[in-house]
């Protein structure tokens, strides 16, 4: 996260941190008990192997009396993913068992409206992604609000030129902006996940390239249907 600041601890019970081998690689939240929902570009460069999943974290390393590491018991990256663009950018990862719910550990749900957010509508992203162009690397959650802009706005020739479907959405990258890391997490609008942060490779912190979203109300029935399809 770009200009943005510390979250207060455990205030964002559905973040997720999704790792290899205890490395942070993307953002991801918690969409139902024993599903986590993530970008598909996040796998890109793990090979066969399974993210483990970190919930109830504000510290990457300290001790927290809610943090814990799930193993991952399968991960489906949405069909139509692909890693030449942004489209169905979407990862549902199952824990090897329920997440234990509690004061740090909740489910977020996900807008199932097919509506766009109305642009200016502000709201929220949080992530453990870099907080400088120097690439630092925080310890501890970050968030940032940031405005919605419209497709219109977005698919400007200066902007994303085309490049954004109905089943995305974007913010202001004015300064403050999501960047590497922070990918895979919820954009939260009126307390509910509006849209997963897209993985591709982007410019951050650009006014001219503005953050790309992939909006979750599009993909309800994927999402429901992998969850219904996998035991559990
Ligand atoms: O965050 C992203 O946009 C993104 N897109 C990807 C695509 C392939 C892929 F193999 C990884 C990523 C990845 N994450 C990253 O590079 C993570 C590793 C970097 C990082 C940033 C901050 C703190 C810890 C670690």
């Amino acid at each position: 996260i770009l200009g943005g600041y510390e979250a207060r601890p455990h205030l964002k019970p559905f973040m997720a941190s999704l790792q290899l081998d205890g490395q942070h690689v993307c953002g991801g939240f918690l969409v139902a008990e024993q599903w986590v929902l993530s970008a598909a570009h996040c796998t890109e460069e793990t090979g066969d192997k399974l993210f483990q999943v970190l919930l109830g974290a504000h510290s990457l390393t300290e001790q927290e009396p809610h943090k814990r590491l799930y193993r991952v018991r399968a991960q489906f990256p949405h069909p139509g993913s692909n890693k030449h663009n942004n489209k169905d950018d979407l990862l549902l990862l199952q824990l090897e068992e329920k997440a234990e719910l509690n004061a740090d550990v909740q489910v977020l749900p996900f807008q199932r409206e097919d509506r766009d957010v109305a642009p200016d509508t502000v709201c929220e992203v949080a992530g453990w992604g870099i907080t400088s162009h120097s690439g630092r690397r925080p310890d501890r959650l970050q968030q940032v609000e940031r405005p919605v802009i419209s497709r219109d706005v977005c698919n400007h020739r200066t902007r994303h030129d085309g490049t954004i479907t109905n089943n995305m959405m974007c913010t202001d990258s004015r300064r403050k902006d999501t960047c590497k890391g922070d990918s895979g997490g919820p954009l939260v609008c009126g307390g509910v996940a509006e849209g997963v942060v897209t993985a591709g490779s982007r410019v951050c912190g650009n006014y001219k390239k503005p953050a790309i979203y992939t909006r979750l109300a599009p993909y309800a029935a994927w999402i429901d249907g992998v969850m219904a399809s996998a035991d559990g």
